[in-house]
Parts: C-alpha cells; structure tokens; sequence
C-alpha cells in the first residue's frame, strides 16, 4: 500500500511517495516557498501541487491516504467566503511581540502556561490575532474563520468543505487550546481579537480522518488529520523516552515526548501536544540553519566550505563569539535584537574562526534548549539531530561536545515528511499504534566535552553583558 506525506514548512514543501508497510520512499518531490515571514496562502498550495506531482512521477501504484503536516502558528485569517484576509504571518514574524507581552500582563504568565501550555510570544497564533485586531481592525472584522498552514492545506485538499479540520499538535501551538482537556478556549480568542468570534476547526483524535481528497493526482485517498512539523518530525522519527531531538531547519527545535502535559511558566518550554495522544515539551529558536546561510554568504563560501573552515578554527574560535540573533530571537525572547560578535581581537578575526563562532553560537542556543527540557524533566539518552542544517559536517561534529550527551545522526530523510506519511499510514490501517518503520543512525560520541563546556561559558558571558540574561 502506497501513502503520501507532505511538509509544508518555512523554506519549501516536501512530500514523499512512501510504502506503507515498511516506510520505504518509493518518490520525493520539493518545491520552494516565497522569502519573508507573511505569505500568501495559494503559494503553499501551488509548492504542494508541484511538489506532490514530482514526487509521483514513476510511481504507478494507488496512493490510499495522505497527511499534511506543516509549520506551526501561523495565522491564516479567512472571510466568509474562504479567501485570505490577508497575507497569513508567520511562526518567525515578530511584529507582534507588544500584543504576547501584553497578553502576559492581563493573564500572568503562571495562569496562561497552566491553561495553555504556552507563556505567548510573539510566534504563537493568538499574539498574530491580537496584533490583526489592534493594527487591521478592518480585516479583523471580515474574519470568519482562523486556521493554521497544514489545516488550511488540508482543508483545500479535502476540497473547501464547511467545517475544517485540525489536530492536538497543531492547535496546541496556537495560545487558546488547553493541552490538558484537549478543548479550545475560546473565551481567550475573543479577548484576542477585541470581542470578535471567529469559528475554529474540528480537533481530531491522532488517527481520525476529515474525509478525502477532492480531486486532482491523489483524488479519493484517505486524509489523515495532518499534524505541525515537530510534532510530525517526531512520529517519523518513532522517538520515545530518554530521546531528544534536535532540528536545524529555519527554526532550531529541542523536544521530547512525554506522557503529561508541560506548564513552564518560565515560557522557556512549549507545553505542546504531539500527534499520538501524548505531548511534546519543545523549545525554539528563530536561528538555526539561516545563521549559517548568512555566515557562509558573508565568507563568500558555500555550506561546505564553512564547515571546513569552522573545523580548521580551534575549539571557542580564540576568544570570538558569536549570538546569531540575526532575526531577533524566540528563546531568550528578544524579539528586536539583532546578532553580536564580541571578543575581536587583530589576531583572531580570521575566516576560520567567525565560521568556528557562527556554528557555535548556534549550536549553544540548541544547547540551552537541551538543558531547559532536562528542567521540566526530560531524560536525555540521545539525540537524534534532523532538519536541513544536520547535513553540515561542521554541525554534526560539534554538536555532541557542546550537547554534552552522544549526538545519533539518522540516515538522511526528510522525517517531517516521513511522519506524516507514517500518520496517514497509520490512519488507513485502523491499528491501535503507527506502523514500525526501522530507523538506522550514525553516532557521534562526545569526546571534548570540557571545551564545549567552556564555550558554553563564553556565550553565556557574552549574552548577560549584551542583553542582560
Ligand atoms: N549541508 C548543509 N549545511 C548547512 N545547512 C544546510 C545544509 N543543507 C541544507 N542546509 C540548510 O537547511 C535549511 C533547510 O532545512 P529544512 O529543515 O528543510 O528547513 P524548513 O523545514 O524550515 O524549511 C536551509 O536553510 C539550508 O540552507
Ligand atoms: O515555531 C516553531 C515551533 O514552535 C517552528 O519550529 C515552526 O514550526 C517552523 O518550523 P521549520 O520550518 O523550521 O521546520
């Protein structure tokens, strides 16, 4: 039996043609989103056309199910009528950090985590209302319904029906969706946006269907709920306890799976929901792989070509470092800072030494998140380290000592894409579990973890005399 998973994420769409009975990808096809974090929806809807018609090519057999699983939080505001208010905001838009701080000071961050799971930041969905409310009170207006990205994907794919759909994972992102009574709470929505009311999808259960794809290449198979990527980067993954994972995509993502819902009042830890029934304690940064796009474009060098000169630097780049909030940052929430590099000196600033510092900085924001999951309880084992930047030589061999814990590469596979495909598997079958799809990985054993931890230091050092924290 033939399933199909999509991953409609930051920087494109992926989907893969997958056999649902061992996991094996029989086609893949991709296609790129627009730059910029407000997006008009119909381009995620023409990347997931293009990249589903790729992935089919050669594949003659029936596809019997598909499920979307897309970024998290953003806001896709609809009219009546089913179009887009207007452009949908993005995960990593930060123009709504006045309207979470805000939310903050009327709720306090304690009674906001225990209902929601979530101390708002900028990010989540329920600050974008806010701000659409104060800053488009005309659009505002106009709203009808509001839907996350791999809601809204499936909602076309199922053919525009009355009701939509989405998913505990999913809704558990948005800041007005309790993780614990898996209900909405939709007196925070109206506070959100000014008293107005709009409509939300139906929460489906991690193998319920919202009906079949209307029409086009994968005409009549079977919709599974769809998920948001971490949480469909977990199930393709099959991760379960004493197991971390990392993901250098567009954001840097830490999380582990748990059996009880997460309150960190703290705001460090996102009390999230997972696509099995559990949940899934996760931190973010807005800095991960692009950091190193940036680094190598200012090196003149390509992805490559920084990780040779990062592994040529020595441990701690001689004294530089690096903060890469370069889009602001999410965690530590510094929604207007820019990125730093302290310590220059005439005899450090070489080419080596700022890839050394631009990889590091990186990799200590993901560190930072490693320690926070341990602080709400999470055993670290391993991690297992995914997302476009785990491709980088320079990032895998860093990774462990500044971890501090063994770091588990898995062969490389687009696992955002996988889990929805293993979801959709698993919502055709009717079992009570997923399907076992085997997972095979490459360890890298921390072997310098003294340096790491020095290096640690330093960014630590540099970040309280810059911003304070
Ligand atoms: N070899 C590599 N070294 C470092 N970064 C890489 C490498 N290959 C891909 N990337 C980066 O990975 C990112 C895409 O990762 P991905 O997980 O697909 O992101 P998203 O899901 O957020 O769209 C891009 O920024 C790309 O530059
Ligand atoms: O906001 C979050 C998680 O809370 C991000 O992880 C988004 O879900 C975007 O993911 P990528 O495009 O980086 O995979």
């Amino acid at each position: 039996m033939v399933v199909v998973g999509i991953d409609s994420s930051t920087q494109s769409t992926k989907a893969l043609v997958v056999d649902a009975e061992d996991g094996r990808v029989l086609g893949e096809g991709r296609a790129a989103h627009p730059e910029g974090t407000e997006v008009a929806p119909e381009a995620w809807w023409a990347a997931c056309e293009q990249a589903v018609h790729h992935a089919l090519a050669g594949v003659s057999a029936p596809v019997e199910a598909v499920a979307v699983a897309g970024q998290q939080h953003g806001m896709v505001a609809l009219d009546p009528s089913g179009k887009p208010v207007r452009d949908a905001l993005l995960w990593n838009d930060t123009r709504s950090a006045p309207q979470a701080r805000a939310l903050v000071a009327r709720h306090g961050a304690a009674d906001l985590a225990r209902r929601t799971g979530l101390v708002p930041v900028a990010s989540f969905t329920i600050a974008k209302l806010a701000w659409l409310a104060e800053h488009e009170p005309g659009n505002a207006d106009a709203v009808d319904r509001v839907l996350l990205p791999h809601d809204w994907l499936t909602w076309r794919l199922a053919g525009s029906p009355e009701r939509a759909c989405t998913d505990r994972g999913d809704a558990s992102g948005t800041g007005y969706y309790s993780p614990g009574t898996g209900r909405w709470l939709p007196d925070l929505l109206t506070e959100a946006m000014g008293g107005r009311s709009p409509r939300l999808p139906d929460v489906l259960g991690p193998t319920e269907s919202p009906g079949a794809v209307a029409a086009g290449p994968l005409g009549g198979a079977l919709l599974a709920a769809g998920t948001g990527d971490n949480m469909a980067g977990a199930l393709g993954l099959g991760i379960g306890s004493g197991d971390v994972v990392v993901s250098v995509g567009t954001s840097g993502t830490t999380f582990s799976v748990r059996d009880e819902p997460c309150a960190d009042e703290t705001g460090t830890v996102a009390g999230f929901c997972d696509a099995t029934g559990r949940f899934l304690p996760l931190v973010c940064t807005l800095n991960a792989a692009r950091v190193l796009t940036s680094t190598a474009r200012l090196l003149g060098t390509d992805l490559d070509g920084l990780s040779e000169l990062a592994l040529s630097a020595n441990p701690g780049a001689d004294g530089l470092t690096l903060l890469p909030y370069f889009e602001g940052e999410r965690t530590p929430d510094l929604p207007d800072a820019a990125g730093t590099l302290t310590g220059m000196r005439g005899t450090n600033m070489t080419p080596q030494n700022l890839a050394r510092a631009a990889v590091e900085g990186m990799l200590c924001g993901l560190a930072d998140g490693i320690d926070a999951l341990r602080q709400v309880g999470a055993g670290v084992r391993r991690v297992l380290l995914i997302g476009g930047g785990s491709a980088s030589r320079a990032v895998r061999a860093l990774a462990p000592s500044l971890f501090g814990v063994g770091v588990e590469v898995p062969e490389p596979a687009e696992y955002v894409a996988l889990g929805a495909a293993r979801q959709a598997a698993w919502a055709v079958s009717g079992a009570a579990s997923p399907p076992r799809w085997g997972l095979r990985t490459t360890a890298y054993e921390a072997t310098d973890v003294d340096s790491g931890a020095e290096v640690r230091h330093a960014y630590r050092a540099a970040r309280r005399s810059v911003h304070g924290i």
